[in-house]
């Protein structure tokens, strides 16, 4: 068996984690070859590969980003202006592979799902992403790490805001879905969490402040990049151009900034946290679960359950079909439990009323 493997989209925690266990059950169970394939879909796009052994994966479990790279901007669908899926699929069958394992989030999986359809050659799918945005995945690995940092980052925040008195605002990244924001909020005890989901009221925020200022001196807030007010629009960073999702967010931190100084007395700062969420080393959940998850797409593959990506499900090892994944995204639910827990423990969402 010659098997194919790259990481895609953003990197994360866990990702050395994955090609490891990948790769040493792979050698392990069947003897089978692995080639890795360097930056994502570019190295398929421009024929850049290397074989993966038990000493290449050897020593990399606990180091952040990937040893393969990644790019989240190339797709083989549309390529400086030109459409080379066909190259890619010829190339795949060039490198005499029987499938390939795919390490990413959503768009990898579209991806992945979109050169099958063309021809390209089976695909065992993997969860990656610090955003937890993947449909029917509870866990993506990167995730808790990303929680971890943030968790501390609020921490930190919050005695500087304490000897000051002051409104401190940090912002998370998460695209659309706001589960770090909501977890690493709970986990860093900050009074206000602003979703994506929920579009905040700015009197209430700043009611918040003016009532915490007069009792506790200092206000917390996590607020979530893709978080806006109501009747407001998302706060958009950049753009990159040649990315199939070009929209990067980032700044809203600094939009809630300007907006709620002039509604309270105390001092407003903002810290937008940015890549330092996404790197480093990967905590000993995300080790675990990338650990497994490698191990797992490495049966699927032995078994021939293709199309599929590895998941975690009621706490379970299991696979959904990526057509399942393809063009998703896995926003917090309106219901969901943390955001009820949080309400009752007077955690304020920015709900008006
Ligand atoms: N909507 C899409 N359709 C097809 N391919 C996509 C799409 N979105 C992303 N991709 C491909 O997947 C890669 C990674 O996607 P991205 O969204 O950046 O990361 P992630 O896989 O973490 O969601 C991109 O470089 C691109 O090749
Ligand atoms: O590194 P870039 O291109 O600025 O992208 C930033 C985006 O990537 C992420 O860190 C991870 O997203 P993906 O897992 O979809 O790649 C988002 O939270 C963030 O909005
Ligand atoms: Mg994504």
């Amino acid at each position: 068996m010659r098997i194919g493997m790259l990481t895609g989209g953003g990197d994360c925690p866990g990702l050395n984690a994955v090609i490891r266990a990948v790769t040493k059950s792979l050698i392990r169970q069947c003897g089978a070859e692995v080639i890795g394939i360097e930056d994502g879909f570019l190295g398929l796009i421009e024929r850049r590969v290397r074989p993966l052994g038990w000493d290449e994966v050897s020593g990399i479990l606990a180091t952040g980003g990937t040893i393969l790279g990644t790019s989240n901007t190339a797709s083989p669908f549309a390529w400086r202006g030109r459409d080379v899926a066909a190259e890619v699929v010829a190339y795949q069958r060039e490198l005499g592979l029987d499938a390939l394992v795919t390490i990413g989030g959503d768009g990898t999986m579209t991806m992945a799902a979109r050169l099958g359809e063309v021809g390209g050659v089976p695909m065992v799918g993997v969860p990656k992403t610090i955003d937890n945005d993947i449909a029917g995945c509870e866990r993506s690995f990167g995730f808790d790490t990303a929680v971890a940092t943030v968790t501390e980052a609020l921490e930190r925040v919050e005695t500087t805001g304490q000897s000051h008195g002051r409104v401190m605002i940090v912002e998370t990244m998460g695209r659309y879905a706001g589960w770090i924001a909501l977890e690493a909020g709970l986990a860093g005890a900050a009074d206000v969490i602003l979703l994506p989901e929920i579009d905040f009221d700015l009197e209430r925020v700043a009611a918040v402040c003016r009532e915490r200022h007069a009792r506790r001196r200092a206000t917390l807030i996590c607020i979530a990049e893709g978080a806006r007010p109501v009747g407001g629009t998302l706060t958009v960073e950049r753009a990159v151009a040649g990315s199939p999702d070009p929209i990067r967010l980032g700044g809203v931190a600094h939009l809630l900034r300007e907006r709620l100084q002039p509604r309270v007395d105390a001092e407003v700062r903002a810290t937008v946290l940015g890549h330092v969420q996404r790197g480093g080393s990967p905590t000993p959940f995300d080790r675990v679960l990338a650990t497994q998850y490698g191990n797992e797409a490495a049966h699927l593959l032995r078994r021939g359950q293709f199309g599929r990506m590895v998941t975690l499900q009621d706490g379970r090892l299991a696979s959904v079909p990526l057509a399942a994944v393809a063009g998703q995204n896995r926003r917090v639910p309106l219901d969901h439990p943390l955001l009820v827990c949080a309400r009752e423990i007077g955690v304020c969402l920015g709900e008006a009323g």
